[in-house]
């Protein structure tokens, strides 16, 4: 099964959860089995199916959870909850430090991708202004030198290997003294692949740990090798300290199921993940939207990529600066429907904003909901339009707003009420983006505001701003006002 199914089969059981209308022992059951039986098919170990199941069960006790609690949410975030524990052992792995020589040690099985990964972290850190730098300890396979050669020359990154030496430690020891004398400061050492039962190549690669003293290794995997995941996880984490998790080809068919065993059982982080033959088909792994993905649920990512579909061009760098502003005020809802209704079906773009806002498969309800409530705002005044506080239209207030929008009093309450949500929501979505409010930027902070904005924004529209260069100073420009 394919990650893909996998989501689809976990976002169908808690969809079917959510339809029922009373949520009991037996609809929690039902949707529990489903979703183990998604995980055991994608290649997940029985046992971490099994823990979940318990867990989950535990979290949510229908004896004890008193009426009114929504069952629906607690279930869906159990659910969330114990994914993210299976991909997430706890604790960060180490970081290496721009600047300060760190060794990096790479192992895996034999074709899992280390050699093309060794070259793709090299060349995420050199792009990054990194001064990195390769060794080939893989004497083992013929032509590995000449690969990581070939790769590392088109990066522009020094490597050290040997044709001539067969001794893979004493290649490792002279390729890391080399390059700590050349004050590079991520010296990459790519091992050779092995299997968990060639013993004898085990004991070498504990050898090449030993003489390189790294301070990190990092496991290699292949996202498709299914079960066997753990087994060979296990034998490498017991040979040598893994502290962190590569999984590669992420763009085939890839069974995921086995990478959430290999971190449960390395107990270490996956950092990055490997999505193509190229060098730059590298991202860093976050487990939380990748949980989101899985569970169907939205990733506010995701959000800024529609807005860019429905959001002139020449309107985006307004949005950009709205987000920092963290405020949502009535105009800014105005703001947000209007490209909405312009630009067709409201409920394809809205289903961003989460189900809560809108009526489902309602499209063309929604439509005109939104449109009365724009009317209803042309009736506000200025001061309300720029408030966040609801409160300030009093009873007398809304019956004029609704007299003047020619609307019912409770169709005012209700676009107030609509309001609320979307506010809360646009709340949530700048905390997951991690947007400090506008004037409480200094220096660092606009720098990582301007990270997580950029990861948040489509390409082009990054382009269009000037790039990294362009947004940071959009960020500094705001911080100051
Ligand atoms: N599609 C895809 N292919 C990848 C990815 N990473 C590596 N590959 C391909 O996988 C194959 C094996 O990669 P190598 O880097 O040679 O594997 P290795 O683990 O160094 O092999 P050994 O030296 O035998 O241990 C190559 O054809 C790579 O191009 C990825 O993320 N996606």
């Amino acid at each position: 099964m394919v990650l893909a199914e996998l989501s689809g089969s976990i976002s169908r059981a808690l969809q079917q959860m959510n339809n029922a209308t009373v949520i009991d022992e037996k609809v929690l059951n039902d949707c529990l089995n489903e979703i183990s039986r998604a995980l055991l098919q994608a290649d997940v170990q029985f046992s971490m199916v099994r823990d979940m199941q318990t867990n989950i069960k535990n979290i949510v006790n229908f004896d004890e959870l008193a009426a009114g609690h929504n069952k629906r949410r607690i279930i869906q975030q159990a659910v969330s909850n114990e994914l993210c524990k299976m991909l997430d052992p706890g604790k960060p792995s180490f970081t290496p430090k721009k600047g300060k020589t760190s060794v990096i040690m790479f192992v895996g099985l034999q074709g899992s991708g280390k050699t093309t990964t060794c070259t793709k972290y090299a060349y995420y850190h050199q792009k990054k202004g990194w001064k990195p730098a390769l060794v080939c300890a893989d004497t083992f396979r013929a032509g590995a030198f000449d690969q990581l050669k070939q790769n590392a020359t088109k990066a522009k990154i020094p490597f050290y290997g040997s044709y001539m030496e067969s001794d893979p430690v004493k290649i490792a020891g002279e390729g890391v003294e080399r390059f700590k004398k050349e004050n590079c400061d991520l010296i990459i050492v790519d091992t050779s692949g092995r299997h968990k039962q060639e013993a004898a190549l085990f004991e070498e690669m504990r050898q090449v740990a030993e003489v390189t003293k790294p301070d990190l290794v990092i496991f290699v995997m292949d996202s498709s090798i299914g079960q066997a995941a753990f087994d060979q996880a296990q034998a490498f984490k017991q040979s040598v300290a893994v502290g962190a998790v590569i999984i590669t080809k992420m763009d085939g068919h890839a069974k995921g199921g086995g990478a959430l065993s290999a971190v449960a059982t390395t107990k270490s982080p996956v950092i990055f993940i490997g999505t193509g033959e190229h060098m730059d088909e590298f991202e860093v792994f976050d487990v939380e939207p990748f949980v989101r993905r899985l569970l169907g649920m939205r990733d506010w990512s995701g959000f800024m990529d529609r807005m860019h579909e429905f959001v002139p061009t020449n309107e985006q760098t307004e949005l950009v600066q709205k987000l920092s502003e963290g405020t949502f005020t009535f105009r800014l809802m105005y703001e947000q429907l209007q490209p909405l209704l312009k630009m067709g079906p409201a409920g394809q773009v809205l289903s961003a904003f989460g189900a809560e806002l809108m009526a489902k498969g309602n499209e063309k309800e929604n439509q005109v909901k939104f449109k009365r409530y724009m009317t209803i705002m042309d009736s506000m005044t200025n001061a309300e339009l720029d408030s966040t506080n609801p409160k300030l239209m009093n009873g007398s207030r809304i019956i004029c707003i609704a007299r003047g929008s020619g609307r019912k009093v409770e169709d005012v309450m209700e676009m107030i009420q609509f309001y609320k949500m979307f506010a809360k929501i646009w709340s949530n979505m700048m905390k997951r983006l991690k947007v400090p409010k506008k004037g409480s930027m200094n220096a660092r902070s606009q720098s990582m505001t301007a990270q997580h904005v950029s990861k948040a924004l489509p390409p082009q529209m990054l382009k269009q701003m000037g790039g990294m260069g362009g947004l940071q100073s959009l960020m500094k420009q705001m911080g100051s006002n």
